[in-house]
């Protein structure tokens, strides 16, 4: 049976009166590539806030493998394994693709700082760009870079943060293939809103609507249930 790398339970997060994550129960399985849906405005970014320590939990508690680390600061659990591109991979765009993932690599506990950023680009098809400037690099391939710069943390854990937005279509099976060829060793979370990604890609996926936990099951499992399609796909079937 697969094991849990990462819980929550109870956690909760409201904005004056405004209950943005209201006691959300979560797990996130060893390996997993786990989608997180919902509406706009359902809780999703300010749940994985919560996750990477970026917004602080008023109540619950997460586990990262069985730790508790609630109350631990995001750059803690950056040093535990969880990597955040939100937090951790904005591109310094006047830097080189390599100065970039070098930034990254700093973080860990390197003992080859040039083999292991080239090991991040070619990870990611960057390679022969390593001397551009970043910020010269196409909007995709920026993308692709922030992604190896979180890779380049050889996190336990990678939150996307809605990854594949402003993608081209050959750039999102790029993206996909490239998320696939991270299990088992990097479990993956990721927001995303494009629901073919999220059915073709993810190995479990959870709704959440209204700051709530609405339901948790595989993709197929997801588009059958009818709480999810009132709720969340205005009652019409996610593959229609
Ligand atoms: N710092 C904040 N202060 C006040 N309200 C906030 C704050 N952050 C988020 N909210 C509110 O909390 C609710 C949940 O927001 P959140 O961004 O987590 O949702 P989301 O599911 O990620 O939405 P989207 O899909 O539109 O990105 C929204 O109503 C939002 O306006």
């Amino acid at each position: 049976m697969a094991s849990v790398i990462l819980s929550a339970r109870g956690l909760t997060r409201h904005f004056g009166g405004l209950r943005a994550v209201d006691g959300v129960d979560f797990d996130l399985q060893t390996g997993d590539i786990h989608a997180l849906i919902g509406p706009n405005g359902a809780g999703k970014t300010t749940f994985v806030g919560l996750l990477s320590g970026r917004i602080p939990a008023q109540s619950g508690t997460i586990a990262l493998a069985g730790e508790d680390i609630t109350r631990l600061p995001a750059h803690a659990r950056v040093k535990k394994g969880i990597a955040y591109t939100f937090q951790i991979t904005s591109v310094y765009p006047r830097l080189s693709v390599f100065d970039n993932v070098a930034l990254a690599v700093q973080q860990t506990a390197t003992r080859d700082l040039a083999s292991d950023v080239a090991a991040a680009l070619s990870r990611v098809n960057l390679a022969d760009r390593a001397t551009q400037t970043a910020g010269t690099l196409s909007y995709g391939h920026q993308r692709l870079l922030e992604l190896g710069m979180g890779l380049a943390l050889r996190p336990r854990v990678l939150i996307l943060d809605e990854p594949t937005q402003g993608l081209a279509s050959g750039e999102i099976a790029n993206f996909k293939q490239l998320v696939r060829s991270l299990a088992p060793e990097t479990t993956v979370l990721l927001i995303e809103h494009n629901m073919d990604v999220v059915m073709d890609l993810a190995t479990r996926i959870t709704v959440l609507a209204a700051g709530r936990h609405l339901a948790t099951g595989t993709p197929s499992e997801i588009r059958a249930n009818p709480a999810v399609q009132d709720a969340y796909l205005g009652g019409h079937d996610a593959s229609a």
